[in-house]
Order: structure tokens, then C-alpha cells, then sequence
């Protein structure tokens, strides 16, 4: 089954094209790994697949819909005054969803025992973890992961990929900006080289 199918997209920032006539097919269960060096445009792609940005030409279907993925930007989108489980009930209350059950989802990340402390106090590698929780509020088919790596230690490494492999098993997807190759045992990796 289909998660999103993308046919003959070219996006630009201003008038200078970064990426000409792309075009793919994600399905249930596939991860695709967007690499390509810095400054060619894969922040930009994902920004357009995630509804941020427009394409100049194009298909994107289905369209981009904040119920049915979720993006995660290289920054992390965490309030810095607010502590990693704050962040999460604002999370929450933004999308309509309960607050409860948020500890257990920032233990899963390894991050509870820093729960209360402002995230502009924590390291690179727990405000990574506290924002890759948010990836496990709800079910939403599509990833879009911008660096999600960055900052994380070993343990984080194997934690993220146990993560991805469980909700490609769901029946998940997700399209994963990374400089580094993927941590192993994640199954279903097709790369896209930009250039
Ligand atoms: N806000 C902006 N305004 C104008 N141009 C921008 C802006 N952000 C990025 N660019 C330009 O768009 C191009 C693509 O940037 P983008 O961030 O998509 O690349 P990237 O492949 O993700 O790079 P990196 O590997 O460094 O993260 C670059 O040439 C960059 O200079």
C-alpha cells in the first residue's frame, strides 16, 4: 500500500532549483534515506513533503496533512523554558489529544529522569530524545525526520532504530534526512542520493 507517492516534483528556494522532476513511491513498511551533501536541498524536500513549503511543479499525494505525519525539524521544535514533559502537553493540547501516559513515553526515551528540568538545561542528545518522543504520541503513518540522528549516543542509535522498526511493523513509513548511514537492523532502507 501506498504512503505517499510523489511524482515529478521540483522544489526551489527562490528561483534557484534544487530538486528537478523527482519522483517515488513510499510504502507500508519503507524507509527512505535522503542524503546528499550540504546546502543541496534535503531540508527543502522535506519541507515541501510535510506541507511547510510549496512545490514549483508537481505531485504530492496524499496531500500533506498534520494528522497523518509527523515532522521533526534538525532543531527539535521544543520550547526551551518548558521541561521535556511540558513540551509534551503542549504537544498535546496543540493536537487535541490527552496528556496522559507521557511518562512512560519519556522513560521509553530514556529521558524521565530529566522530566522536570527546563530543556534549555539539557545536552543535545536528551532535547533529541525528548523531542523523538513526541514521534510516539500517536500513530501517524508518516515519519519525516530532518538529522534525527544528530546528538544521539549508541544506546540512542539502537533505541531510535527499535523505534523505527516498530512502527514500519505498524505499517508505518518514514523519510529520514541523515549525513550518517542508518543504525542496522532497520529493514525496508531505500536511499535517494540528491544531488
Ligand atoms: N531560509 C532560507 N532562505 C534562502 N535560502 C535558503 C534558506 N534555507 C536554506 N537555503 C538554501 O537552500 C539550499 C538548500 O538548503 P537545505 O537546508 O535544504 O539543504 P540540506 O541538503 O538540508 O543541507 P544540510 O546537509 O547542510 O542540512 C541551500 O543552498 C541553502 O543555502
Amino acid at each position: 500500500m501506498a504512503i505517499l507517492e510523489v511524482k515529478a516534483l521540483t522544489v526551489a528556494r527562490g528561483s534557484r532549483p534544487l530538486v528537478s522532476d523527482l519522483s517515488f513511491t513510499l510504502a507500508a513498511g519503507e524507509v527512505l534515506h535522503l542524503r546528499g551533501s550540504n546546502g543541496v536541498g534535503k531540508t527543502s524536500l522535506l519541507e515541501v513533503l510535510s506541507g511547510l513549503r510549496s512545490p514549483v511543479e508537481g505531485t504530492i499525494t496524499p496531500q500533506p496533512e498534520g494528522g497523518r505525519l509527523h515532522w521533526l525539524g534538525h532543531k527539535n521544535a521544543l520550547n526551551l523554558a518548558l521541561t521535556p514533559i511540558e513540551n509534551l502537553e503542549f504537544w498535546c493540547g496543540l493536537n487535541g489529544r490527552a496528556a496522559g501516559g507521557l511518562v512512560p513515553v519519556l522513560e521509553q526515551l530514556g529521558v524521565a529522569k530529566v522530566r522536570h528540568r527546563a530543556c534549555r538545561t539539557l545536552s543535545a542528545g536528551q532535547k533529541r530524545r525528548s523531542a523523538l518522543a513526541r514521534l510516539l504520541l500517536d500513530q501517524r503513518p508518516l515519519w519525516l525526520l530532518d538529522e534525527p540522528l544528530d546528538g544521539l549516543d549508541a544506546q540512542g542509535l539502537e533505541l531510535f532504530a527499535s523505534l523505527l522498526k516498530a512502527h514500519l511493523d505498524k505499517g508505518g513509513a518514514a523519510i529520514i534526512t541523515s549525513h550518517q548511514p542508518l543504525p542496522a537492523g532497520v529493514p525496508g532502507v531505500r536511499e535517494l542520493q540528491l544531488s
